[in-house]
């Protein structure tokens, strides 16, 4: 990863409507052999460039023969960490906290910006299992559209918002009351410090929201991606063609009423007003319709996994409402299928990769074992 970001020339390059906005000046860490190195983007050791050299020199150069990668000459660094974001795919979460986890306190704030639902109960008990020194958790829901053209090279391809707010830091014992108990609460400074930034930040068209209508905004991106990611991932079909068709139009509303069923029963959401009708299955189906249209010639975030043959989200988006159902007693058979149709398309992918030979068991674990972050 640091490798590649020198071939990039340390640049984060935003192309929005054909022009590319070249962002540098960034000090980074690096994870390497245990340890957290510290690497300034002007290195007083080793003068480089000055900022304007800097620009000409990142303007001129092919974007491929690096410097050298190695961090071992710089700085160690185990400083404590304010504020974090994670922006991993959720399947990762855990594995990129577990190296800064002793670099973050009870007065840090870890900001979770991903897809799908369920992340904190996994980093609560794999990560932070003492709740007395966990940190405070933000979660942030995001509509914008970019697309990664390479390493570093995002392209922006439609205007959305930013919806931040506080997420409870246990929501499996009595989450009723977590709830009840985290709007009471104020917010601590370093989440104060970042959500200020985030919404001061006037691209990100941000806001902050109470935790329950934040739970409410995660509830419905969650029913929209239960349908278009698995569909179009199985399909393989872009989003816009899941639409003017009586028969996915059917399977639409059948696994939303499933997600329907659950979402109306959470007790969460017990007694918060309009519920029902803001999570009934003909409106989850107008809101599903909308986005597929808005992101018709989008390939869905799910179905880009599996033509990468990375994991996907599928566990913390259709598996969400399957643990959620299983808890009150719904058995979610429809979500459950999608999560074993995406998982089994995963992996006749990685399969027909392989050289479309079967694997032995041993094979397919050590494949599955292969993805990095
Ligand atoms: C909105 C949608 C479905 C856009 O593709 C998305 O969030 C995703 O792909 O994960």
């Amino acid at each position: 990863m640091y490798e590649r970001w020198l071939q990039r020339k340390q640049t984060i390059r935003l192309m929005t409507n054909g022009s590319d906005d070249n962002k540098t000046g960034f000090d980074v860490n690096v994870w390497d052999n245990e340890t957290w190195y510290s690497i300034p983007y002007y290195d007083e050791r080793h003068p480089r460039l000055s900022p304007e050299e800097q620009e000409e020199y990142n303007s001129q150069l092919e974007l491929d023969d690096a410097p050298s990668a190695e961090v071992d000459n710089f700085g160690t660094d185990d400083e404590k960490i304010e504020c974090l974001i994670v922006a991993t795919k959720a399947p990762l979460t855990v594995k990129a906290l577990a190296p800064v986890s002793h670099r973050l306190t009870p007065d840090s704030t870890i900001l979770f910006l991903q897809n799908g639902m369920g992340v904190i109960d996994e980093v609560n008990e794999k990560i932070f299992p003492d709740a007395s020194l966990r940190p405070h958790y933000l979660q942030g829901i995001i509509s914008h559209g970019v697309k990664m053209k390479k390493p570093f090279h995002i392209e922006y391809t439609g205007l959305g918002t930013t919806i931040i707010g506080k997420l409870p830091s246990s929501t499996t014992a009595d989450v009723k009351r977590t709830y009840a108990e985290s709007l009471e609460t104020g917010w601590a400074p370093s989440s104060k410090y970042l959500a200020r930034t985030l919404t001061l930040t006037p691209p990100l068209v941000a806001v902050a929201k109470p935790p329950i209508s934040l739970l409410q905004s995660q509830l419905e991106k969650l029913a929209m991606n239960c349908v278009i990611n698995p569909l179009t991932a199985i399909l393989d079909v872009k989003n816009g063609e899941l639409l003017y068709n009586y028969h996915m139009t059917r399977t639409m509303r059948m696994l939303l009423a499933e997600i329907s069923t659950v979402i109306c029963a959470l007790p969460e959401l017990d007694g918060v007003p309009g519920v029902k009708e803001r999570f009934s299955t003909e409106r989850l189906k107008t809101l599903v319709v909308k986005l597929a249209n808005a992101t018709a010639a989008n390939t869905s975030s799910m179905l880009q996994d599996v033509h990468a043959l990375k994991t996907t989200e599928i566990e913390y988006i259709n598996g969400y409402i399957v643990r959620r159902g299983d808890e009150l007693g719904i058995r979610c058979a429809l979500n459950y299928m999608m999560v074993q149709l995406v998982l089994g398309r995963t992996h006749i992918s990685k399969l027909r990769e392989a050289g479309a030979m079967p694997l032995s068991p041993l094979e397919a674990e050590e494949m599955e074992g292969e993805e990095g972050l």
